[in-house]
C-alpha cells in the first residue's frame, strides 16, 4: 500500500500525468548526439578488465569476477552489445540523413571502449558544444538512468570539460511508440508461433502464458527509481521501475489483442539477478516462474524481453540459453521475441526523441503510450538515488554539471497518483 494518506492522495490528484512544464527543458540547438551504452568485451582477454570496470570501486576479487564471466567465456569472450550499438549508430545516422537533419552521432560506453570520457573529448575537439545523449536504457532506475548521468558528470569533471560542453539526455522512453511497437509486433508473432507449435503437437487449445522479462534490481533501487525527494506521489507497486514495466506490458497486451485477436494471461518476471543472496532483489526469477506455470498446466510460453533494447548477452544467455532450456526441460512450447534492436520504428522513435528536444512542442503532444509518460527531460532531485554516495550528475534538478541552465520553475510540480492498473496480470 501507498505510504500516503488516501484522502491526501485523492485531493492531490490534479492530473493523471504529472509531467507538465516541470521537468521539461527549453528547446536547444544541439550540435551532436551521444549514443551512450553499457559496453561489453570483444575477446577473452577483455572479459576480466571489463568486469573490473562494471564493478569498479567495490573491490571484488578477480576470482569472483571469473565466476560471473561464464556466459562471456562461452561466447569467445565476446558480447554482442558493441556490434549492436555500431549497427544502431549507423541506423540513426541514416535516419537523420533521410530527414535532412545535420547532427553527427558519436558513441561512448560506460564500461568498455569507446569509453564515454574519450568520446566527449573527441566531440569537443571536433567543435561540438551542445550534446544530446540517447542511452540504450528505456526505464527509470539507478542502472538505467542516474548511473549514466553520473558517468557523464564524472567524465566532464575528469576531462576538464565541465562548463565547456553541455550534455543533456533524452527522456526515458519505456512508453514511446518507437520502443513499444516492435514488442507489439514481436509478441503477436510470438503468440502465433507458440500456438502453431502447440497445434503441431496436437494440443491447439493448450494454455499459453506471456512472460515480460526485465532485469532484476535490488528492491531498494526499485523503490528509489524515478522517485524524487519530497514529492508526494506514489506508485501502486512502490516502484516506478515496476510500474513502468507493468504499464508498458498492459499496453502491449491490449494492442496485440486489438490488432490480432490473440491474447493470453501474462506476468512480469525478472532475470540476471546478481549480488549477495541476503540482499533482496525483484522477483520472481523467470526460471522459477516457468516452473510454476508448468506446474499449473501451462503448455506454451512467449518470452518478451521488455526491459531491453538489443539482443545483448543478458538476452542471448539468460533468456535464449537458460530460460529456453528451462522450458525445454519442462516440455513447454516456447519462443523469445526480438528486442527493438535496429527495428525501423525504434530507430525512427529515437530520432523523434531527439527532434522533440530541438523544437518547441507541448508536453501533451509528446508520444507516449501509458499514463506514466512522457517521462522527464530532467530528473527531479534525488531521483533514482545512488546509495553509494553522491557524484557529479548531469540532467537533474540537483546538479548543474553539463547543462546550460536550471529548467525548473520555482513552483513544485503538482502531485499525482501514478498508480498503474495491472489489469489482466496473472501471478504465475
Ligand atoms: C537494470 C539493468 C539493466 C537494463 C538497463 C540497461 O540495459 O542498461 C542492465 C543491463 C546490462 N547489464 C549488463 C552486464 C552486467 N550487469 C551487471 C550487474 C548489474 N546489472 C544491474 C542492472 C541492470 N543491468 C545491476 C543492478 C547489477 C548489479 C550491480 C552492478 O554491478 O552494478 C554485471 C556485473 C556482473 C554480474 O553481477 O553479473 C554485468 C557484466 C549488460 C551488458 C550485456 C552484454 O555484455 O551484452 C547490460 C546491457
Ligand atoms: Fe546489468
Amino acid at each position: 500500500m501507498s505510504p500516503l494518506d488516501p484522502q491526501e492522495t485523492a485531493t492531490a490528484v490534479t492530473a493523471v500525468n504529472p509531467v507538465t512544464e516541470a521537468g521539461r527543458m527549453a528547446p536547444k540547438e544541439y550540435d551532436a548526439v551521444l549514443l551512450a551504452s553499457f559496453g561489453g568485451p570483444e575477446g577473452q582477454e577483455d572479459v576480466i578488465p571489463f568486469l573490473r570496470n562494471v564493478t569498479r570501486g567495490r573491490g571484488i576479487p578477480d576470482e569472483r569476477l571469473e565466476a560471473v564471466s561464464h556466459h562471456y567465456r562461452a561466447n569467445g569472450g565476446i558480447s554482442p552489445i558493441n556490434q549492436q550499438n555500431r549497427a544502431l549508430k549507423a541506423a540513426m545516422e541514416a535516419e537523420l540523413a533521410t530527414r535532412g537533419i545535420e547532427l553527427p552521432v558519436f558513441w561512448g560506453n560506460r564500461n568498455w571502449d569507446p569509453y564515454i570520457p574519450q568520446t566527449l573529448q573527441e566531440m569537443y575537439d571536433a567543435g561540438h558544444r551542445k550534446v544530446l545523449m540517447v542511452t540504450t536504457s528505456a526505464y527509470s532506475c539507478y542502472s538505467s538512468c542516474r548511473q549514466y548521468r553520473e558517468d557523464i558528470g564524472m567524465a566532464l569533471t575528469e576531462t576538464g570539460l565541465d562548463g565547456k560542453l553541455e550534455v543533456d539526455k533524452v527522456r526515458q522512453y519505456f512508453d514511446h511508440p518507437g520502443f513499444v511497437e516492435p514488442f507489439i509486433e514481436g509478441t503477436a508473432a510470438g503468440l502465433a508461433d507458440v500456438r502453431a507449435q502447440l497445434t503441431a503437437a496436437g494440443t491447439p487449445d493448450a494454455p499459453v502464458h506471456i512472460l515480460f522479462a526485465t532485469h532484476s534490481i535490488p528492491t531498494r533501487d526499485a523503490e528509489a527509481a524515478g522517485r524524487s525527494e519530497g514529492e508526494p506521489r506514489h506508485f501502486e507497486e512502490d516502484s516506478a521501475y515496476v510500474a513502468q514495466h507493468l504499464a508498458t506490458g498492459t499496453e502491449v497486451i491490449r494492442r496485440v489483442e486489438a490488432e490480432t485477436g490473440l491474447t493470453a494471461p501474462w506476468s512480469l518476471v525478472y532475470q540476471s539477478r546478481s549480488g549477495a543472496p541476503h540482499v533482496p532483489w525483484l522477483e520472481p526469477d523467470i526460471n522459477d516462474a516457468i516452473e510454476e506455470l508448468a506446474g499449473q498446466g501451462v503448455k506454451g510460453v512467449v518470452i518478451v524481453p521488455l526491459g531491453f533494447v538489443s539482443d545483448h548477452m543478458e538476452v542471448v544467455w539468460d533468456l535464449d540459453t537458460e530460460a529456453l532450456e528451462t522450458c525445454g526441460k519442462l516440455g513447454l512450447a516456447a519462443t523469445r521475441v526480438p528486442t527493438p534492436g535496429t527495428h525501423r520504428k525504434f530507430v525512427g522513435g529515437i530520432v523523434d526523441l531527439i527532434c522533440e528536444r530541438t523544437a518547441a512542442n507541448n508536453i501533451a503532444d509528446r508520444p507516449h503510450l501509458t499514463k506514466l509518460g512522457p517521462w522527464y527531460d530532467v530528473c527531479r532531485p534525488g531521483c533514482c538515488a545512488n546509495f553509494r554516495g553522491e557524484k557529479p550528475t548531469i540532467a537533474g534538478a540537483d546538479t548543474s554539471i553539463g547543462t546550460g541552465h536550471d529548467p525548473y520553475p520555482a513552483a513544485t510540480p503538482a502531485a499525482a497518483d501514478m498508480a498503474t492498473p495491472a489489469a489482466g496480470q496473472a501471478t504465475p
